[in-house]
């Protein structure tokens, strides 16, 4: 079965709805200049309403340990999914922090997808986004998708989820284009940037789940 990441929850009305739609992850991002931000104390009460069998992931750019380790406590994270990290960080993260690690892929070309050997052994689970444009402010949650072409005929030697521009009415064709064995939404959930929708994460749930 696919497995639903809905990401960037700040607010326990749409928490719940996403954990009784049947998310198996839910995800918050720490990441000051994102409209899902959440504090470590807002984390924390969100993270109480999760029930044990819905993963919580953390999500971070460029993060210090600080952050990281005090995020993990509070948010009781159960993975941590990093922006703009290389392998070797990656790897040193997940050593130190003994916590699985997604590390996010940015995709524009094929040349990209293939920088994904790199990370195996070093991540435990990749995530194919779309790559942001020069400029902006966020790395990921730009509601942009990549061409899924590209992940035509690549061998996939770990764990991996599809993420980037996916909304209920595109998930279905994403997930029988890819194969994808998890997708992962924040702005298609949303009724405008940081605003998630209770409908909207319902249908997305109810999309994957009915293709
Ligand atoms: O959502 C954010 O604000 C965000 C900030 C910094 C890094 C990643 C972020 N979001 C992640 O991006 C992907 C795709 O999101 P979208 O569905 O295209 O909006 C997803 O993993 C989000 O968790």
């Amino acid at each position: 079965m696919t497995q639903v990441k809905i990401c960037g929850l700040s607010e326990p009305a749409t928490l719940d709805a996403a954990v009784a739609a049947g998310a198996d992850y839910v995800g918050f991002v720490f990441f000051a200049k994102s409209p899902r931000n959440v504090s470590l104390e807002q984390a924390a009460a969100l993270a109480a309403r999760v029930p044990d069998r819905v993963g919580r992931v953390g999500v971070f750019v460029d993060a210090d340990e600080a952050l990281l380790g005090g995020a993990i406590h509070a948010g009781r994270l159960t993975a941590i999914q990093l922006h703009g990290a290389d392998p070797a960080q990656a790897a040193a993260a997940r050593r130190r922090l003994g916590i699985e690690v997604w590390a996010a892929l940015p995709v524009a070309t094929r040349a990209d997808i293939e920088r994904a050997g790199a990370f195996r052994g070093a991540a435990d689970r990749l995530l194919f986004d779309a790559k942001a444009p020069k400029g902006a402010d966020l790395p990921g949650g730009n509601a942009l998708r990549f061409d899924w072409r590209l992940l035509d005929g690549v061998a996939m030697t770990m764990p991996w989820g599809l993420a980037g521009g996916l909304d209920a009415g595109n998930v279905a064709e994403a997930c029988r284009a890819t194969g994808a064995p998890l997708v992962d939404v924040s702005s298609g959930v949303e009724d405008a940037p940081g605003i998630k929708s209770a409908d909207r994460i319902r249908a997305f749930v109810k999309a994957v789940r009915e293709r």
